[in-house]
């Protein structure tokens, strides 16, 4: 997996939305640091660089808690693509979706893609409970680190379809004004994953990492590059939480 690069500017940028709970952070932790860890509730915000090829992408986290809703709007500006995660097991975190968060992409880029992903997918489908199984990995790859559901364990109740996860899409190119034919495909954007076990979550953001490869050129020819500067180090302040603020 290649590593992230520390000096240049990030030619693209990718956000993370979705309430508090429904695993935002673990899933950039098992993708970035290949680990299923503890987390604590995000203070506002957080972001990881990843050189994709000779690109650098930049994906923030985002805090799902209400008391940091209006950066939201501000993470998002000029993002190039926008994952919308909800947990397959709790209903209301697909209708926080719509209800909270789709408003806040009002910033992010007239193309941006929007991707929509039920995490915490082994809770509910044995099918999770194994590594990354879609992804087709270079021999290159590191070996992906996994927590595997101890066989037997008891399912949770589903409480959000693959249908339901299609039709906010569709809601989704709706609120943005898009017709369905001109986008891409649901079954391209929607995913259910599990940062736990590693199910689909390289195959989700490379999936992605291609998809916004168009636009990084598109930027590049016109010569400008509309995310932030990482060039100067900046202080990063931790509270006590041990969280970046
Ligand atoms: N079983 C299971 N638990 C998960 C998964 N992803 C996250 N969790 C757990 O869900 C809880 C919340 O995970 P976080 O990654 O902190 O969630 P978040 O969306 O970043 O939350 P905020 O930062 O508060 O917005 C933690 O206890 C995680 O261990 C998953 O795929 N499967
Ligand atoms: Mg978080």
């Amino acid at each position: 997996m290649p590593q992230a690069s520390r000096t240049k500017k990030p030619d693209v940028k990718v956000v993370i939305l979705g309430d508090m709970n429904v695993g935002k952070t673990s899933l950039l932790h098992r993708y970035t640091e290949r680990k299923f860890k503890d987390t604590i509730s995000t203070v506002g915000g957080a972001f990881f660089l990843k050189q994709w090829g000779p690109y650098n992408i930049s994906i923030w986290d985002t805090a799902g808690r209400e008391q940091f809703h209006g950066l939201g709007s501000m993470y998002c500006r000029g993002a190039a693509a926008v994952i919308l995660t909800y947990d397959v097991t709790n209903w209301q975190s697909l209708a926080e979706l719509e209800n909270r968060f789709l408003s806040l992409t009002d910033t992010a880029n007239t193309d941006c893609i929007f991707a929509i992903v039920g995490n915490k997918a082994d809770l509910t489908d044995t099918l999770a409970h194994g590594p990354d199984t879609e992804s087709e990995r270079g021999d290159e790859a590191q070996p992906e680190v996994t927590c595997p559901t101890p066989p037997g364990t008891p399912l949770q109740h589903k409480q959000v379809s693959r249908e339901d996860a299609v039709a906010l899409y569709a809601r989704v190119l709706r609120y943005k004004g898009l017709e369905e034919k001109d986008c891409l495909p649901a079954e391209t954007v929607c995913f259910e994953t599990s940062a736990k076990t590693g199910y689909n979550v390289d195959v989700l953001f490379e999936t992605l990492f291609d998809l916004v490869l168009p636009s990084i050129l598109k930027k590049r020819s016109e010569g400008e590059s509309s995310t932030v500067d990482l060039e100067t180090p900046m202080e990063v302040k931790r509270t006590k939480a041990g969280c970046c603020a």
